[in-house]
């Protein structure tokens, strides 16, 4: 009944904004605080280019995430992870590195590595479903091993850590019901905060959510969780509040790529123009052909593209015929 107010409430606030075109729903959380938002890291489309492009077009976000640094026993990073975490491309942004490794010695050194960049915090991922990596018993694949997952963290914290350390997880390998020994390992830990994906590996990127795990992370008082899992719109946010109305914090990934302006649209700012959305595709595009190529870039855009278009065929066929740039743009807004 309570929870069925609230929801109204923050609807209608929601509404009454939207019919000037504006979205005055601010993200206030029951204490009164405003949430937090994360851009979630997303390896292949979330670099530089399109962070800083992103802050100075749209905002709105606190805190960008990077895609992680897979570490190795010889500590040598890629050169894109390397340029990934470098100061100069980050400039005037707030952001995350992320690591993905089951070794506390590995990660302490990256630690290290990280500190001496001068960041202060720094991410452990316990999400990656890819085979490839899970195989190894690395990213969501650690789930799977309850007793290896606390023994690995006993170890990483019984050291000095150089920075804070956050962890981003989903609820289980297998079923959600690994959640609650999962959440019970996490709680133990000084974690700066905790991401919680709430799926499982196996539920990869489809549209089961588990936002009950969320809940009960909060009940438990785990420290400072964030809500990530399929967040598109303001009016998914506002559900989110209403549901859990002690909810610090959000990650949202594609939801920002599909609506750049979300996050600003949820601080109160306006929804994207046309031109506000034309002009990001093309700095983007510019970027990226600067950096990589033509066709790379073109191929990232058209990747980009995909999350607007879904469920509409005809101008998935459109982006898809689209040469350049320009084509990409008419298809994916309907502009002559
Ligand atoms: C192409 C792609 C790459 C991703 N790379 C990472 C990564 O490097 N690190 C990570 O923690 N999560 C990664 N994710 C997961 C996202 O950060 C996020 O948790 C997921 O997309 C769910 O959030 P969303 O529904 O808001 O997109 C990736 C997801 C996708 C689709």
């Amino acid at each position: 009944m309570r929870e069925n107010a609230e929801f109204n409430i923050v609807l209608w606030y929601y509404i009454s904004g939207r019919i000037n075109g504006r979205s005055q729903m601010r993200m206030r959380n029951r204490t009164g605080m405003e949430m937090k938002i994360y851009f979630a890291p997303m390896e292949g489309m979330t670099d530089g280019i399109l962070r800083s492009v992103h802050q100075k077009m749209f905002g709105g976000v606190d805190v960008y995430c990077l895609p992680f640094h897979k570490l190795t026993q010889t500590m040598s990073l890629l050169t894109r992870e390397k340029r990934d975490i470098d100061p100069e491309e980050n400039k005037g942004l707030n952001v995350l590195p992320q690591a993905l490794t089951r070794d506390p010695e590995q990660l302490q050194t990256w630690l290290e590595y990280v500190k001496g960049l001068g960041y202060a915090c720094a991410d452990l991922n316990l999400g990656c479903p890819s085979a490839t990596v899970t195989k190894r018993g690395r990213g969501s694949g650690m789930l799977r091993d309850p007793d290896f997952l606390e023994s690995f963290l006993d170890s990483v914290f019984s050291r000095t850590l150089p920075v804070g350390l956050s962890v981003k997880t989903r609820i289980g390998y297998e079923q959600p019901e690994e959640w609650g020994r999962i959440l019970d390992i996490l709680a133990k830990y000084p974690f700066d905060h905790v991401t919680i994906h709430v799926r499982t590996m196996k539920e990869l990127y489809t549209e089961t959510l588990h936002p009950e795990a969320f809940e009960e992370a909060v009940r438990k008082g785990i420290s400072h969780p964030v809500y990530n899992g399929s967040l598109r719109t303001a009016e998914d946010v506002a559900a989110l509040q209403a549901r859990c109305p002690e909810t610090e914090a959000v990650m949202i990934g594609r939801g920002l790529l599909a609506n750049p302006a979300l996050a600003r649209q949820l601080r109160g700012g306006e929804e994207a123009s046309k031109e506000e959305l034309a002009a990001w595709y093309s700095a983007l595009y510019d970027g990226w052909e600067q950096r990589f190529d033509p066709v790379t870039a073109l191929g990232r855009i058209k990747k980009l593209m995909e999350w607007p278009s879904e469920g509409d065929i005809r101008r998935k066929r459109l982006l898809k015929r689209a040469k350049d740039i320009d084509g990409c743009i008419r298809a994916i807004l309907n502009k002559e």
